[in-house]
């Protein structure tokens, strides 16, 4: 039974049978990713400190510009994952490929996958907004004892074991499901540990609030540009109020706490939006299903559609189940 306050290590021991394969390594998992939070927690609080901020000179996979904040995170959760003997193999935003993970005894005996998001929001960290970690977890699909392949990380969202995300912002938190609901724990920096802050989080069914980039409205789809219409009209409990971050763990963090949606659909300019299937819809469409609400690509569940390639985009939008359901059928109705 969740207790307000209790640590994120006594939670993890107390929900693990909970988990159907509970052996403890997914406890492991978690706890790794705590830890590995805690640092990146640390150098995130020195943005715009020399060191740590600005471009790391490297452009990765996507084309993006990785900043010094993007690798540290990557690699500290790569060694954090890959030093506990706990997962087969890491997918990274800021990796080409995947990493296969052998273990220490060169075995491949372990059994989960991780897929990353290090540092999302990475244009907002030197101008002090609030940016995140987002990670998705699989069984693998292979036998174990032979090394990971692609198949074990191109699972549909359905089968995720768990997710989660972690926020640095005004406080740090992190939040995550292993199909049993969504809690959440904020960081007491001076003692370094988390505490349940957030038990039982829930996607209230209806809200105010829609986080869209209007900048990209022109090139949206018909369908979408109604729904941003209806969103501003004055009518009822209209117009909703426009919030958007730019860091899409903290968009979706606020809009499940006070109710809303956040959309980065596709347009004329992006044919499958922005937004990566694997390591930011998937993980965040777990959560969002989790807490009550929907997550769709304009017309169809993001945890149903069956990956094909690492680093795929999708049109992604969530948030509050009614607010989802009117934005489906805006969608629907004028699809191009
Ligand atoms: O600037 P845009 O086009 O609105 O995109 C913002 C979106 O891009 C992202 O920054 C992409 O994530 P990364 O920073 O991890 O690459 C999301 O966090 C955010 O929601
Ligand atoms: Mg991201
Ligand atoms: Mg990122």
């Amino acid at each position: 039974m969740a207790r307000i306050n209790q640590t994120l290590g006594e939670f993890i021991i107390e929900n693990q049978s909970e988990f159907q394969y509970s052996s403890g390594e997914l406890s492991r998992l978690i706890n790794s990713i705590r830890l590995a939070a805690k640092a990146v927690n640390h150098e995130v609080n020195k943005a715009g400190l020399v060191d740590i901020t600005g471009s790391a000179g490297e452009i990765n996979t996507q084309g993006e510009d990785q900043q010094k904040l993007d690798v540290f995170a990557n690699d500290t959760f790569i060694r954090t994952l890959t030093n506990r003997e706990i997962v087969c193999g890491i997918a990274s935003e800021e990796n080409d490929d995947f990493i296969t993970i052998q273990g220490s005894n060169n075995d491949h005996k372990n059994k989960y996958v991780v897929l990353i998001d290090p540092l999302d929001g990475s244009s907002n960290i030197d101008v002090n907004v609030s940016v995140g970690t987002i990670f998705s977890v699989y069984r693998r699909v292979t036998p174990v004892g032979t090394p990971v392949q692609l198949k074990d990380f191109l699972q549909p969202g359905n089968l995720q074991v768990a997710a989660g995300y972690i926020v640095y912002g005004t406080s740090t938190m992190l939040v995550y499901t292993t199909g049993h609901g969504v809690n959440g724990f904020t960081l007491n920096p001076a003692l370094g540990t988390y505490y349940l802050s957030h038990p039982n989080m829930q996607f209230p069914e209806d809200g105010n609030i829609y986080s869209v980039n209007e900048g990209n409205y022109i090139h949206f789809p018909k369908g979408i540009k109604n729904y941003i219409k209806y969103c501003q009209e004055e009518e009822g409990d209209r117009p909703y109020t426009s919030r958007y971050i730019g860091s899409l763990v903290s968009d979706i963090h606020r809009n499940m706490i006070k109710g809303g949606i956040y959309m980065y659909p596709k347009s004329s300019k992006a044919n499958n939006g922005k937004l990566r299937l694997l390591y930011e819809c998937n993980p965040m469409a777990f959560i969002v299903e989790q807490a009550g609400g929907r997550a769709i690509n304009g017309d169809t569940r993001i945890m149903d559609l069956q990956p094909t390639e690492l680093h795929q985009r999708v049109p992604f939008i969530c948030g509050s189940k009614n607010m989802v359901d009117t934005a489906e059928e805006f969608y629907r109705a004028d699809p191009d």
